[in-house]
C-alpha cells in the first residue's frame, strides 16, 4: 500500500519564495498542502490551496509539517503553532535575532527542527568546502560578499553568516560586504587572500527553485523524523 502523501503547510505563501514552493509542491504526489499561510489573504482557496491569515491559525487543518520562509516578524507564530501542534518545523527565513535561534532548540526539545540558510545543494557543499580551506588559510584575509535583489531586507544574508561560521570553525576571521541591486537571486563568494595568491569559493544561484525544492525535499524527510534539531548536512548524510 502506497503511504499517504504528508501534510504540509506554507507559511509566508504570498512572498516570492512561497509562490516558488506552492508551484513546486504542486508537481510532488508525495506531498499536498493543506494550507497556504499569510499577512493578508484575498481569495480563499487559491489552485485548489486553502489560504489563511496568519492570526486564523486556530483554523488551519492538521498538517506534518510547516515550510516557513515569512519574515522574522512572522517567525515566532509559527514556530510556537508547530509546538502547539506536534508537528515539524522547516524554516529558511534569514535576519533572525539570536534569541529567535535560540527558541528553534528549545522546540527541538518536542519536535523536529531543520532551519538552514540555504537551501541550495550547492551552498550545503560550499559550508563544507569553506570550513576544510580556513583550516588551512587560517592566516589569510578572508572575505565574504553577497550579492541578492534590492528587496531583501537583512545583510549580511543569513548564508554569508553560515559561511562564516564555517570559516571560524576553520580559524579563519572572515569580513563582510553586502550588495542590494535589481533583481539578483543570491551570489556568495568567500575569499582567501594571502601575499602573492587568492582563492575564490562561490556559489550563484540563478532561480528560487533551488531553493524552494530543497526546502521541499528537507520537509518530506522531516515530516517523520524525531523531535531534535537537524542541519541540511544531515540530509546530505541521509542522500
Ligand atoms: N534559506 C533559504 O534558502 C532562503 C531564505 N530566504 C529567506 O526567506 C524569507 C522570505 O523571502 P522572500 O520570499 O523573498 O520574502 P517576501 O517579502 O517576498 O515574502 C515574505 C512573506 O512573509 C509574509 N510575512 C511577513 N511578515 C509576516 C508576519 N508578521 N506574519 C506572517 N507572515 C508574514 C508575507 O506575507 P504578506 O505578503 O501577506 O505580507 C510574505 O508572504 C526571507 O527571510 C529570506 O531571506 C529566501 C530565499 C532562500
Ligand atoms: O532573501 C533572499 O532572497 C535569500 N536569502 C537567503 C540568505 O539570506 O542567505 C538565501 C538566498 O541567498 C536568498
Amino acid at each position: 500500500m502506497s503511504k499517504p502523501p504528508v501534510r504540509v503547510l506554507i507559511h509566508g505563501a504570498n512572498g516570492r519564495m512561497g509562490q516558488a514552493l506552492l508551484r513546486l509542491a504542486a508537481g510532488h504526489d508525495d506531498l499536498q498542502v493543506v494550507a497556504a499561510v499569510s499577512r493578508r489573504v484575498e481569495q480563499r482557496v487559491q489552485d485548489g490551496v486553502p489560504r489563511f491569515a496568519s492570526r486564523e491559525l486556530g483554523g488551519v487543518p492538521a498538517f506534518d509539517v510547516a515550510i516557513d520562509f515569512s519574515l522574522p516578524e512572522g517567525f515566532d507564530g509559527m514556530l510556537a503553532h508547530c509546538v502547539s501542534r506536534g508537528a515539524a518545523f522547516v524554516s529558511g527565513t534569514t535576519g533572525l535575532s539570536d534569541s529567535q535561534l535560540a527558541a528553534l532548540d528549545a522546540a527541538a526539545q518536542r519536535i523536529p527542527v531543520l532551519w538552514a540558510a540555504n537551501f541550495s545543494l550547492g551552498v550545503t557543499v560550499l559550508n563544507l568546502l569553506v570550513e576544510r580551506a580556513a583550516r588551512d588559510l587560517a592566516e589569510w584575509d578572508c572575505d565574504i560578499v553577497e550579492l541578492h535583489h534590492i528587496h531583501k531586507r537583512d545583510a549580511p544574508s543569513g548564508t554569508a553568516l553560515a559561511l562564516g561560521a564555517a570559516a571560524e570553525q576553520g580559524g579563519a576571521t572572515p569580513r563582510y560586504a553586502s550588495v542590494r541591486a535589481g533583481d539578483i537571486i543570491g551570489e556568495h563568494t568567500v575569499q582567501f587572500a594571502g601575499i602573492g595568491e587568492r582563492i575564490e569559493l562561490a556559489h550563484r544561484a540563478t532561480s528560487r527553485d533551488v531553493f524552494a525544492q530543497g526546502a521541499l525535499t528537507a520537509a518530506l524527510r522531516m515530516a517523520d523524523r524525531a523531535p531534535g534539531r537537524y542541519g541540511m548536512r544531515d540530509l546530505l548524510a541521509a542522500g
